[in-house]
């Protein structure tokens, strides 16, 4: 199995792919894992990799750009067809049944964002699918791939030494899914900035996102929003997100 890990910090996955059993299926021919760098393919003299969000708020947001052109270069460098896969708390929860699936395919693309996160247009043009390790927040998506790693390296024929068996953590979840991030440029061959995010208008920015973070939430983990404390607030703008998509 081939596994290719868009980062940041490519550094950090080779660490914790070269020990323990994902080493010793390195060594044993059974997995290799190639990491690639979005810094490598961004354009000028600071090899920007990020910018500032639209709408205003804390952090950074990655760009298109960089990623696209190395998920290009990523895909190139084997024949085999492998799914993107992103790794943020946005994502479905990673169980032992998508291990296993995982593990069985020649190959995946892992891709982890940092900072606030990933341009939504780059998602939605390149990813085939979000997986989430769990209901927190990391400082990146490299422990989250590191564990996908670890799990599906251990599916591996010949990678256990003894017959062990993968258990399943269930974890607490509560709270809402993110809404979208969007960054520089605002109009791409992706798509466009949503014109409220641009607006300057704070208080219509803060219910879009409020808004598409209870719609995502009820798409995506409706499971959280029957633990979630919804306010009288929350549930008009849900019903009107609800409305709209039903449309
Ligand atoms: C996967 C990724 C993440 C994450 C990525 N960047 C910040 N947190 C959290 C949980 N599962």
């Amino acid at each position: 199995m081939r596994i290719d890990i868009v980062s940041l910090f490519p550094e950090f996955i080779a660490q914790c792919a070269g020990v323990g059993v994902v080493g010793r299926a390195q060594e044993r021919g059974l997995l290799s894992t190639h990491g690639w760098n979005p810094r490598d393919y961004a354009a000028g003299g600071y090899r920007r990799v990020d910018d500032r969000p639209f709408g205003g708020g804390p952090g950074m947001v990655m760009m298109i750009e960089p990623l696209q052109a190395c998920l290009s270069a990523a895909r190139a460098a084997d024949e085999a067809p492998a799914p993107v896969i992103y790794l943020s708390p946005q994502g479905r929860p990673l169980t032992q049944a998508k291990v296993r699936e995982l593990a069985a395919l020649p190959r995946l693309i892992l891709l982890c964002g940092r900072y606030e996160g990933v341009d939504e247009r780059l998602l939605a043009a390149e990813v085939d699918e979000e997986i989430s390790i769990g209901d927190y927040v990391l400082s990146g998506g490299e422990l989250a791939a590191a564990v996908v790693i670890d799990a599906v390296a251990r599916l591996q024929e010949g990678a256990l030494n003894d017959a062990e068996s993968a258990v399943q953590d269930s974890f607490e979840g509560d709270g809402l899914l993110d809404c979208p991030h969007y960054t520089h440029p605002a109009s791409h061959a992706l798509g466009e900035v949503p014109a409220v995010l641009r607006s300057g208008d704070h208080a219509a920015i803060a219910r879009w996102r409020r808004q598409q973070a209870l719609g995502r939430t009820w798409l995506r983990r409706p499971d959280l929003l029957d633990e979630a404390a919804l306010s009288k607030a929350d549930r008009a703008l849900l019903e009107e997100f609800r409305q709209q998509w039903r449309h």
